[in-house]
């Protein structure tokens, strides 16, 4: 992959799904968008635009219907494996440990046990949680559960990061100091981000462009740079006046999305 070479590649992306009526719904059309390797990129968009399925195109867990999805060059046409997901829901197994959770994927690429262990260590030392690499997902609170998941990504430094709404049953504060860790963590790993969330002030305050879609069929509606320098305090940033410039954009765009969504749902109801 050359510098130039976006690390994710979406072009005129669109996604047919068959419905349940025997006809079909059209969930994605003509989604073109380029990430740069080391760019982090949030999506929002009205509830059921179509976020997710951009994703799993990306990830290859859908082929699209029509256009082109690439990942560091390469067209998709199964999972890429250096990708890396986090998702609301975590990936974090009940019946195994800290430890054994955070090394997960470096065995099922093949590292032997103590060298998944050795550096799994290492993570659970990066995200906070020394001292608790023998307790079980169950003995956890949701922050540290992310934190588990959060390493459990990070661990085979994938090039790119999906992550769908991960932090969107925390509560408020949870939430908040995970957003600064996960932008800690990321800093220096060179990975590009697709962060998808309903959150403005989390979109804006983690990325370097927000994507705004439209209501289904999602596509590309409008894209604010996010010029905010890094490193950044989520905490403090949000309450700077360039920050909430940012905002009133983005949401100002996203409101006539949601008010079509809400339309359409009013229609079909
Ligand atoms: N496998 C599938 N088969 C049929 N329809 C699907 C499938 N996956 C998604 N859809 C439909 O595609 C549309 C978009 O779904 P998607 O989950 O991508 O939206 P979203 O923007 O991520 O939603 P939310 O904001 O609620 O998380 C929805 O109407 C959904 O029902």
């Amino acid at each position: 992959m050359t510098q130039s070479t976006p690390a994710i590649r979406l072009h005129r992306a669109t996604k047919v799904f068959p419905d349940a009526s025997g006809g079909s719904f059209t969930a994605m059309r003509n989604v073109t968008l380029d990430v740069a390797p080391g760019e982090f990129v949030t999506v929002v968009g009205p509830t059921g635009c179509g976020k997710s399925t951009t994703l799993s195109l990306v990830s290859g867990l859908e082929p699209a219907s029509a256009g082109a999805v690439e990942v560091g060059g390469v067209p998709v046409t199964a999972i890429p494996r250096n990708v890396g997901y986090m998702f609301q829901q975590d990936a974090v197994l009940p019946w195994r440990t800290v430890s054994d959770n955070v090394g997960l994927g470096l065995r099922y690429r093949g590292a032997s046990k103590s060298d998944a262990r050795s550096r799994s260590q290492d993570w659970i030392e990066r995200v906070g949680l020394a001292g608790f690499e023998k307790y079980y997902p169950h003995q956890l609170s949701g922050g540290m559960r992310k934190r588990v998941a959060l390493a459990q990504t990070l661990i085979t430094e994938p090039e790119i990061i999906l992550m769908d709404e991960p932090f969107g049953a925390l509560d408020v504060q949870t939430r908040e100091l995970m957003q600064a860790e996960l932008l800690r963590l990321w800093a220096g790993t060179g990975a590009a981000v697709v962060f998808v969330t309903h959150d403005l002030t989390e979109a804006i305050a983690l990325a370097d462009r927000v994507v705004v879609m439209t209501a289904a069929p999602a596509t590309v509606k409008t894209i604010v740079e996010v010029d905010l320098p890094r490193p950044r305090d989520v905490d403090e940033i949000r309450l700077q006046p360039a920050f909430l410039r940012l905002y009133r954009a983005v949401w100002q765009s996203l409101r006539e999305e949601v008010e079509i969504a809400r339309q359409k749902g009013a229609s079909r109801g």
